[in-house]
């Protein structure tokens, strides 16, 4: 048995969600930037691109006409209205992410994280970023400036509805100081890909272990 097949392992499919503003776009940039397991799912959106967001990068644009084609075809692993949009996971590149034994990230709402966990069973690790302060959340909200002052509203408005699902998550970062929580994700991360359960090559590992005991003692 090799080291490399003892590391083998099944890819994580790590879920971040918050009120929007909380900073799980800085965090998965950071992300992605630092550790090459992990790869970005890329949703497919209704919604109007920001300044500066590329198509196939930050998000699959798609009509609204198209978005039902990907329901009906079940080419979406989940989906969801998110502020008056609809937002959806394509099926196709998470798995072969998964196949290829990467990591996969998802900036997707709690709908979405509900959809997933019924499908993904052992596989998912669901992080909530919460604001320090609902003041600090709006701060961040404006001085990202990329949205309307309406918008900006309608996010605040269903922060508090977002953060009441923060219990059905498995981890709970405050994301006050940036390099703080990136830091900690990173330990989660970590701890995470050491389960067991995602280790398929221990148990023979083990087995060989046991085999070179000396044997009549
Ligand atoms: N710890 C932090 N301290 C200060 N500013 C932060 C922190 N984390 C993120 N920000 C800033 O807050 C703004 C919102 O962050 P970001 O876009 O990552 O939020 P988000 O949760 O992805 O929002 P959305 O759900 O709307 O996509 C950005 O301008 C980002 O630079
Ligand atoms: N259920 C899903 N939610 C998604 C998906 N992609 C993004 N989102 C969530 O939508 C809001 C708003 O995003 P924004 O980019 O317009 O600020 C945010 O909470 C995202 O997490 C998805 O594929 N499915």
């Amino acid at each position: 048995m090799t080291t490399k097949s003892v590391s083998s392992r099944r890819g994580l499919m790590l879920v971040m969600s918050s009120p929007s503003g909380a900073g799980k776009t800085t965090l998965s940039r950071r992300l992605l930037e630092s550790d090459s397991s992990v790869v970005m799912s890329v949703s497919a959106t209704t919604r109007e691109p920001r300044p500066g967001e590329e198509n196939g990068k930050d998000y699959f644009f798609v009509t609204h006409e198209r978005f039902r084609e990907m329901i009906d075809h079940g080419e979406l692993l989940e989906h969801a209205v998110v502020f008056e949009n609809r937002y959806g996971t394509p099926r196709g590149p998470v798995m072969q992410a998964l196949n290829e034994g990467k990591d996969v990230l998802f900036d997707i709402d709690w709908q979405g994280t509900q959809q997933l966990a019924e499908s993904a069973g052992d596989d998912l690790v669901r992080v909530f970023i919460l604001p320090p302060s609902v003041a600090e959340l709006e701060n961040r909200l404006r001085k990202r400036a990329q949205d309307p002052e309406n918008v900006v509203q309608k996010r605040m408005a269903e922060a508090e509805s977002e953060i009441s699902h923060w219990a059905e998550y498995d981890y709970v970062l405050v994301n006050d100081d940036l390099e703080d929580t990136f830091e900690r994700l990173q330990v989660i991360i970590k701890a995470e890909r050491e389960r067991r359960r995602r280790r398929p090559g221990l148990s023979e590992f083990v087995r060989k272990l046991m085999d070179e005991r000396p044997k009549n003692k």
